[in-house]
């Protein structure tokens, strides 16, 4: 898949890589993958597990290196490059904060090894805790930090040194619920704040619409589509794309092979057409979710209290509004990209 072009005149790009591959034995764990990231925007590696998303942020933090395929951060070669090199900010899942430094010494560390006096990386750090409102803390021991301050400490280290691009990988995943949403909007108003370009890979749905303003949605080492956030969503590629973008109304075409139809919920009109069995009702945040039989498929429909009110029969009446369908290929069929071992990891 290839990205947007590079005009001429405009400032170096953050991130580009080019056909980046990586295989390890059997598994094609990256293949052809083409990126780029604008200075200040945010793009997020979006796929179920084992799709490659974590390989790809390796190979573009040097962690890893690639078979194929090159690396540019802002304009600049890094391909062979170590990590440490590259001047990017990294945060990854098991963000190991170093136990025998203090919150400060901590997040200092980075503009200390890029050569900064003891002075002036402390100031730098108390400008990153500043960013990630943990400044009260800085003399704190590490191990006196909760969950979610800790993952601040690691944004804060990997802020400090003023990198031009920030790769972050499931940065939310060990945090409970309530806590991941207060961070997500936090990081969403930094990141607008900061201007540097972020890389964050997750297998959150919510995660990559609410952060990034552009969606990498990836299938057994490959980008299967790539675009602006809500287009992404709105009108994915392909069956597969669609059910794991969550959508629930996904059918195989009657008839003929290799297609499906997605059944978005604007398009089907209550109350109105043909009545059909209802099979299941469950009461959910909104209101009721049911499952209605009806010939494409079972259609799962969220229905808000008042029309779970006024539709509360064993039958509903439904139309479908063709203009709304959106017919796709079927590429269910063809695995990757679950984790469910080399079978499921065959690319497209
Ligand atoms: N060091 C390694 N050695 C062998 N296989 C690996 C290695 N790292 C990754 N893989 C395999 O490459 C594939 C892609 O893995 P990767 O970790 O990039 O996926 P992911 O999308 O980040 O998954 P998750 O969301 O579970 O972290 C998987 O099949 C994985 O088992």
């Amino acid at each position: 898949m290839t990205d947007r072009a590079i005009p001429g005149s405009s400032p170096p790009l953050a991130l580009q890589t080019r056909d980046l591959g990586r295989q390890y034995g059997p598994v094609i764990a990256a293949e052809g993958v083409n990126l780029s990231v604008a200075p200040g925007e945010t793009l997020a590696l979006l796929g179920p597990s084992g799709s490659g998303k974590s390989t790809v942020l390796r190979l573009i933090a040097g962690l890893e290196r690639p078979d194929a395929g090159q690396v540019m951060v802002s304009g600049r070669e890094v391909t062979s490059l170590p990590p440490e090199a590259r001047h990017l900010g990294l945060v990854f899942q098991d963000y190991a904060l170093f136990p025998h430094l203090n919150v400060l010494g901590n997040v200092a560390y980075g503009p200390r090894r890029r050569g900064a006096a003891r002075i002036q990386a402390e100031q730098q750090a108390r400008e990153a805790l500043q960013l990630v409102g943990l400044e009260a803390l800085e003399r704190r021991r590490t191990s006196e930090l909760s969950g979610g301050q800790q993952q601040r400490v690691a944004l804060a280290r990997a802020l400090a040194p003023g990198p031009p691009l920030l790769l972050l990988d499931e940065p939310l995943s060990n945090l409970d619920e309530q806590l991941r949403a207060r961070l997500r909007e936090d990081l969403r108003s930094l990141f607008g704040r900061l201007g540097t370009a972020v890389v964050i890979v997750t297998h959150d749905q919510r995660e990559a619409l609410a952060l990034a303003d552009r969606v990498a949605l990836m299938r057994a080492g490959r980008v299967v589509q790539l675009g602006a956030a809500a287009e992404v969503f709105a009108a994915p590629v392909s069956a597969w794309a669609a059910e794991f973008l969550g959508q629930p109304n996904v059918f195989a075409l009657p008839g003929q092979p290799g297609r499906a139809v997605m059944v978005p919920e604007q398009a089907v009109r209550l109350g109105e057409g043909p009545r059909w069995p209802v099979i299941s009702r469950q009461r959910s945040e909104r209101g009721q979710t049911l499952k209605v039989a009806h010939p494409l498929g079972d259609l799962t429909l969220h229905l808000s209290a008042r029309e779970a009110a006024a539709f509360s029969g064993p039958e509903l009446a439904l139309d479908l509004d063709d203009a709304g369908l959106r017919e796709l290929p079927d590429d269910r069929q063809q695995g990757g990209g679950q984790g469910t071992g080399p079978a499921g990891l065959t690319p497209l």
